[in-house]
């Protein structure tokens, strides 16, 4: 479970998660929606530890983690897949899907790759390949297949489905499907729910760094 509580976090002194609340049940497909600029990308950093807490509290299966530094929370199983991909350009594909399992050593890592792989086996050709040499559309899976990896209780998924084309998203929508039943918590920011509404179990919407409202999909 991933729990919120009136978090509060500021950007260069100004608040852009003004006592935010937000509970995702264990195993379940949760959608954070907003528009742009509402504070999504702000919730996804504030549970990866990289935005301080002015406010509130933020937990992942009763592990308080305020305070924690980001290496203990992946080290928890928490993958995260961010707006912008994040991958090490000089890194390989494989390289990159690996670097999150350095700091879960309780993981195992040919493990944790033939899970990734069983799940993209399209990765398994370009594992050699250095990420400067993929396209846009190939380094958002790759940042899947990164969260995947070491994301053993959670998955965070920041606009997956942003940006892609219709074939490749209609691929991410599949595998996000495949998640279902999974055990792991799921938490996907989209600020339009075209492609996953039928995926959710329930949406929260962001406004302004605040809770609108909350509907079961
Ligand atoms: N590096 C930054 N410096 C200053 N302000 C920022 C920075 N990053 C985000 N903000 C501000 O924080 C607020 C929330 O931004 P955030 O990126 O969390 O929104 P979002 O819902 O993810 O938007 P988008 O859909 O456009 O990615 C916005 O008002 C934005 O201007």
């Amino acid at each position: 479970m991933i729990a919120l509580q009136d978090v509060r976090v500021a950007i260069q002194n100004v608040e852009v998660l003004r006592g935010f609340t937000l509970h995702v049940p264990s195993g379940k497909l949760v959608g954070l929606v907003g528009r742009n600029g509402a504070g999504k990308t702000s919730v996804m950093r504030t549970i990866m530890g990289h935005l301080p807490l002015l406010g509130g509290s933020v937990a992942v299966d009763g592990t308080n983690l305020s305070g924690a530094p980001p290496h203990r929370r992946v080290a928890l199983g928490i993958g995260y897949m961010p707006e912008d991909r994040g991958l090490v350009p000089e890194l390989t594909v494989e390289e990159n899907i690996c670097l999150p399992l350095w700091v879960a050593p309780q993981l195992q890592l040919h493990q944790r790759l033939s899970f990734v792989y069983g799940i993209l086996p399209e990765l398994l050709d370009m594992r050699e390949r250095k990420a400067l040499l993929l396209s846009g559309g190939q380094q958002k899976l790759v940042a899947l297949a990164r969260a995947l990896g070491v994301g053993t209780r959670v998955l965070l998924l920041d606009e997956p489905f942003e940006g892609v084309a219709p074939a490749l998203s209609q691929r991410l929508s599949e595998v996000v499907g495949q998640l279902r039943g999974s055990g792991l918590t799921v938490l996907i920011s989209q600020s339009d729910l075209n492609h996953s509404r039928s995926l959710l179990d329930q949406e929260v919407v962001i406004e302004r760094g605040a809770n609108v409202s909350a509907a079961v999909a």
